[in-house]
């Protein structure tokens, strides 16, 4: 039998492969510079290896802990610690290498409309100067795990909102990032859509990928049997661990 480790406030239990934090928040808050404050005090632990949902009212705060994640906002107050990376005091130089550890996933998956799919694929290793052939087969592996090597050359006009939105997750594995984070990465598909990109998202949890996604949709998520990360009003509201899917 595998003993668990125990259940501590703030602390999400983890997958059972290791203990090693890959994100941690001490009492973070975050008023935007309009006084707005969109997080008060949130604590919360997501280890290595693990998946969880957060969810919440609109405003909750979802996109704003994402954002502060990834260093694309710096909080007002608390401390972030992603993977090992102690973002406060992160040189600003430091900043580009530290982003290649996360992918992001969004609602909207903003992509290139004169690129072709492949183009937009290889986008984050073109920038980080990749050789072409490691960015042919790195692409090709990253499309292959979406299930849209055939569509490589296709416009991304021409796909389907799903497939879109499955490109847009190709592009921020790409890298194979440590974490992937994805904000409402299902809201404009139909359930059938969104269950497939949920899915996947699984899979790349299964394969060691710390994943953490921002969902308004109870239904969906709790039927994948993951611990949920609730916000109200910018605090947390308690985690829930999902029974066994
Ligand atoms: N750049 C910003 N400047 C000022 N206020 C902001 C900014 N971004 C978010 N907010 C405010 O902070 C609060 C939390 O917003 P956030 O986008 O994090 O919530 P959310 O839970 O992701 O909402 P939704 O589900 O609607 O996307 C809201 O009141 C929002 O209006």
């Amino acid at each position: 039998m595998r003993h668990r480790a125990p259940h501590r406030p703030g602390c999400l239990p983890d997958s059972g492969r290791t203990q090693r934090p890959m994100i941690q928040l001490r009492k973070v808050t975050k008023r935007y510079p309009s006084g707005q404050e969109a997080l008060s005090g949130v604590s919360l632990r997501l280890d290595a290896g693990a998946m969880a949902f957060l969810t919440g009212h609109s405003g909750a705060g979802k996109s704003t802990l994402l954002r502060l994640i990834a260093l694309l906002e710096r909080p007002t107050r608390g401390r972030l610690v992603v993977n090992g990376h102690e973002l406060e005091t992160l040189p600003r130089r430091r900043v580009p290498h530290f982003r290649r550890q996360i992918g992001l996933v969004f609602q909207d998956h903003h992509l290139l409309a004169d690129r072709s799919v492949f183009d937009n694929v290889a986008l984050p290793l073109a920038i980080q100067a990749y050789r072409q052939p490691e960015i042919a087969r790195r692409v090709r592996a990253a499309l292959d795990k979406v299930g849209l090597l055939h569509k490589e050359r296709a416009a991304p006009d021409t796909l389907s909102s799903g497939e879109q939105q499955r490109v847009g997750i190709a592009r921020a594995v790409v890298h194979k990032p440590a974490i992937l984070l994805a904000d409402e990465p299902t809201g404009n598909l139909d359930p059938e859509l969104s269950r497939e990109i949920m899915d996947l998202f699984v899979q790349f949890n299964q394969v060691g990928t710390t994943v953490l996604v921002a969902s308004h949709d109870l239904d969906l998520i709790s039927r994948l049997g993951k611990p949920l990360v609730r916000l109200h009003e910018g605090r947390l509201q308690r985690e829930t661990a999902g029974s066994a899917a």
